[in-house]
C-alpha cells in the first residue's frame, strides 16, 4: 500500500520554537545538567513496543533475525534485573505463509485467520528465543474491549504482576483473530502507553524503523532528528503522517499519541530505531526522549481520556456544558437532554452537546435504564420522589476528564481507531 500523505497535525513545525535538533546539539542537555536517558538505565520496570514495521521483511513475512536481535538485547537487559514486558506486533505478517497464501491478506476474515496462525507461530519464535537465555515468556492478547470496564483492567494487571514476580517476560499484542470489528487500537503504540500505565513502567520504548521523532517526515529532505522534547505541546506542530512504512499501522501520530498518554502519567519513553535499543538501554544520545510531564494526571483520568472506549452517551444542555467545561461542576440530571446507549454503573461514556460536540468522558453513576425517569429534574425534584439515592450526580467531576484539543487528536475516535 502506498504510504499516506503527510498530515501537517497543526501546520508546519517552526524551526526555533524552543525546541533542539540533533544538528544544532549532539548532546541533549536542554533545561536538563544531565542526560535524561540515564533514566533508562536505572529504569526498573520497562514496556518495550517493536512496530511492524521493524519485524517485516519487504515481502511482508515475518522478520526472525530482527526478532532474534531484540531478544538478544532484552535478554540482557532482564539479565542486569530489569523487568520487561515486551509489546509485539508481526502476527499477521509470521501467519499467511503457513497458510499457503503468497501475501499478506487485505480482507478482514483472511487476516484474521493470518493472525491466528501467526500470533502463536510469533510466539513459538519468542518462546525459542528468550528460551535460549533460560527466560520463560507469557502471551497476552488485549482487546479494546478490556479496557473498557475498570474490573477487566483490574485483571490484567494482576496477570502481568504475576508474570512478572515469576521471572518472565510477558508478551503482549492485540488479540488481531477477533478484535477486527467495533472498536480496536489498530496499532500497536497506544496499546502499549496503556500496558506502559498499567502496570506502573518507569520507561516505554517505542522502537521504529526512524531514530525517533524528525521535524518534519523523515523522506523530507533536511529533515533532522527531535533528540528531546520536554513538552508534547511542543511538538504541536512537527509534520507527521499517518503510516510510514508499508507494514506499519498508525506511523507517527498514534507514537506521539502514546508519548503523550504516557508521559502523562509520568512515564518517559524513548523513540527509536529498533537496530538502536542496544545502545537505547545503555544510554546513548539515539532517538527522542519525551520528558514524563511534572504535573501529572492520575492513570484513572488518563485511562478515561484515551484508552476507554465509550458505552454510551450522554447528550446535554448548554448550560450543563457551560458548568462542565467552566466550572468544573460534576454533571446532574438537571442539564441531560437525551441519553444513548445501553451502560450499566461504572461504564465509561461520552458526554456531548445537542450540537455532537464532545464535551467530556466520564463514568456513569447510573444503569442507562435508570436515567430517563431522571433527566431534566432538579436534585430536590429527585429527592423528593426517589430519596436521596437518586441525589447523587450522574457523573461526578472526580469521574470525569474533559475532551481537550491535543496534540494528537487526530484520527482518534474516544481514544480508540475504528477498524476499516
Ligand atoms: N515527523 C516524523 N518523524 C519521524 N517519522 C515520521 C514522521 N512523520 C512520519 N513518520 C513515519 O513514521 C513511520 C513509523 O511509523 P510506522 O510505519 O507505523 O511504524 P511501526 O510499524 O514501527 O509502528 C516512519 O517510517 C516514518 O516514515
Ligand atoms: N497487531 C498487529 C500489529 C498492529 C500494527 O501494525 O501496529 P504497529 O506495529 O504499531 O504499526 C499485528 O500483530 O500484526
Amino acid at each position: 500500500m502506498a504510504n499516506a500523505p503527510a498530515t501537517a497535525i497543526h501546520g508546519a513545525y517552526p524551526r526555533h520554537n524552543g525546541l533542539v535538533t540533533s544538528a544544532s546539539l549532539s548532546q541533549p542537555t536542554t533545561g536538563h545538567s544531565r542526560n535524561p536517558r540515564a533514566d533508562l538505565l536505572g529504569a526498573r520496570r520497562v514496556v518495550v513496543k517493536i512496530g511492524s514495521s521493524s519485524l517485516t521483511r519487504a515481502d511482508g513475512r515475518l522478520n526472525v533475525p530482527a526478532l532474534r536481535k531484540l531478544v538478544d538485547v532484552l535478554a540482557e537487559v532482564a539479565g542486569q534485573g530489569k523487568q520487561v514486558v515486551l509489546v509485539t506486533s508481526g502476527s499477521i505478517s509470521a501467519g499467511f505463509m503457513p497458510l499457503g497464501l503468497d501475501r499478506r491478506p487485505t480482507d478482514v476474515a483472511t487476516a484474521q485467520a493470518a493472525a491466528a496462525v501467526g500470533q502463536s507461530a510469533l510466539m513459538s519464535t519468542y518462546t525459542d528465543a528468550f528460551g535460549a537465555y533460560d527466560i520463560p515468556v507469557g502471551q497476552i492478547l488485549i482487546t479494546a474491549a478490556d479496557t473498557v470496564r475498570r474490573s477487566r483492567y483490574h485483571h490484567a494487571v494482576q496477570a502481568f504482576e504475576r508474570l512478572l514476580e515469576l521471572g518472565a517476560v510477558p508478551i503482549v499484542n492485540e488479540n488481531d483473530a477477533l478484535a477486527t470489528s467495533e472498536l480496536r487500537f489498530g496499532d500497536n503504540d497506544r496499546l502499549a502507553a496503556l500496558v506502559a500505565q498499567l502496570i506502573r513502567a518507569d520507561a516505554l520504548v517505542l522502537l521504529t524503523d526512524v531514530d525517533g521523532l524528525y521535524d518534519a517526515p523523515p523522506s523530507q529532505v533536511g529533515a533532522q532528528r527531535i533528540p528531546l522534547v520536554e513538552h508534547m505541546a511542543d511538538v504541536a506542530d512537527v509534520e507527521v503522517t499517518g503510516r510510514g512504512s508499508s507494514f506499519g499501522t498508525g506511523g507517527m501520530i498514534t507514537k506521539l499519541q502514546s508519548a503523550e498518554m504516557a508521559t502523562q502519567t509520568g512515564i518517559p519513553v524513548l523513540l527509536t530505531q529498533a537496530a538502536n535499543v542496544g545502545r537505547a538501554f545503555a544510554g546513548d544520545d539515539v532517538g527522542t526522549w519525551f520528558v514524563a510531564s511534572a504535573n501529572r494526571t492520575s492513570r484513572r483520568k488518563v485511562w478515561l481520556e484515551h484508552a476507554a472506549a465509550m458505552t454510551g452517551r450522554l447528550v446535554v444542555d448548554e448550560g450543563a456544558a457551560r458548568a462542565l467545561r467552566d466550572r468544573g461542576a460534576s454533571l446532574l440530571a438537571a442539564g441531560i437532554r437525551r441519553i444513548e446507549g445501553d451502560f450499566v454503573t461504572g461504564d465509561p461514556v461520552e458526554i456531548i452537546t445537542e450540537r455532537g460536540e464532545s464535551i467530556a468522558h466520564g463514568i456513569s453513576a447510573y444503569d442507562a435504564g435508570e436515567l430517563p425517569q431522571m433527566l431534566g429534574r432538579s436534585s430536590d425534584d429527585l429527592r423528593d420522589e426517589f430519596g436521596e439515592s437518586r441525589v447523587r450526580a450522574i457523573v461526578h467531576r472526580d469521574d470525569m476528564v474533559l475532551v481537550r484539543a491535543t496534540v494528537t487528536d487526530v484520527h482518534s475516535v474516544g481514544g480508540m481507531q475504528v477498524a476499516d
